[in-house]
């Protein structure tokens, strides 16, 4: 389990200030998220869960203004960002790296061009691009995968290198909307490890969609619970304990799981000691 590396008198990572963001659904009701807060310190991972639209990844989209927020302020590492320009506001984001369950890579480019985009888009110079690809590509493991197109990859290695994207502007913050749900379970296992090391090497923030409680248990140091567009339960879940009592506890032992169960791969079965698969299980710790 990574550490937090906050100190006393760093501003959050991230501060979401009584966000909210409707949607009208078929019926008429209003749906998306409602006015909702969110502390998080930097260094720290914290993961978001809740049932399916519950509003999880509408709240992560409005950390970087992807869904711009119809109430409230968004404060990015001191930053106000729904303050900024249209330029103030891209010049923000390249401090945001985010990941996304698909993986969104260009299939055109190489795996290195690919890691270059943002900071080609970001007018960097090639010098510098060329060492961030180098840095980031070495740090998932793929440097001798620069010059492979992203359809020669498996969907573990095309999420290494979607982590090496987001990683290469130097991002204080990453966002990871269900990053492994594509994957199988120890595929899932070696991106969590990623991950992880991300936070401790780069002391990355992270921000993590996802329906899976081992996922969430095995990465974050903090878990937020959505229900209905709303935070309704925040849990320290440093070391793997979900804490007796909470609503994240009764969800397990009422359904057993808070979202669909990812289905593992007949052809990689789990490792020694891994779960067997990561919808998430009605043990308590
Ligand atoms: N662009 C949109 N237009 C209309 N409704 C939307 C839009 N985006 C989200 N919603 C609605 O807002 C609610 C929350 O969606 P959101 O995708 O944030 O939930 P979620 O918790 O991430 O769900 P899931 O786990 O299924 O992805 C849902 O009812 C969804 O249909």
């Amino acid at each position: 389990m990574p550490q937090t590396s906050s100190t006393a008198a760093a501003p959050p990572a991230i501060e979401l200030r009584g966000v909210s963001r409707r949607f009208a659904d078929p019926g008429g009701r209003s749906v998306g998220v409602h006015p909702t807060s969110l502390i998080v310190p930097q260094g720290e991972i914290h993961g978001i869960i809740g049932f399916s639209g519950a509003g999880k990844s509408t709240l992560l989209r409005i950390v970087n203004l992807l869904e711009r927020p119809d109430a409230g302020e968004v404060v990015v590492h001191g930053e106000t960002l729904t303050r900024l320009s249209a330029a103030g506001l891209r010049q923000a984001r390249h401090r945001i790296g985010m990941i996304f369950q698909h993986f969104n890579l260009l299939h055109n480019l190489t795996v290195a061009d690919n890691v270059a985009l943002p900071m080609r888009i970001a007018g960097e110079s090639p010098a510098r691009i060329a060492e961030r690809v180098r840095v980031c590509l070495d740090f998932v493991g793929l440097a001798e995968k620069a010059d492979v197109y992203p359809g020669r990859l498996s969907g573990g290695q095309k999420q290494r290198v979607a982590i090496a994207r987001a990683l290469a502007p130097e991002p204080h913050v990453l966002l990871a909307d269900e990053p492994t749900s594509a994957l199988d379970p120890r595929t899932t296992l070696d991106l969590l490890g990623v991950l992880a090391d991300a936070n401790r090497k780069f002391g990355v923030t992270i921000l993590l969609v996802s329906h899976e409680m081992e996922v969430i248990r095995r990465l974050c140091h903090r878990v937020s619970v959505m229900e209905g567009g709303r935070i309704v339960e925040q849990l320290d879940i440093a070391g793997g304990r979900i804490p007796e009592g909470s609503r994240l506890a009764g969800w397990l032992q009422d359904f057993g799981a808070v979202g669909p169960a990812a289905s593992p791969s007949p052809s990689t079965p789990p490792q020694d000691g891994a779960p067997s698969h990561f919808a998430l299980e009605a043990a308590h710790a």
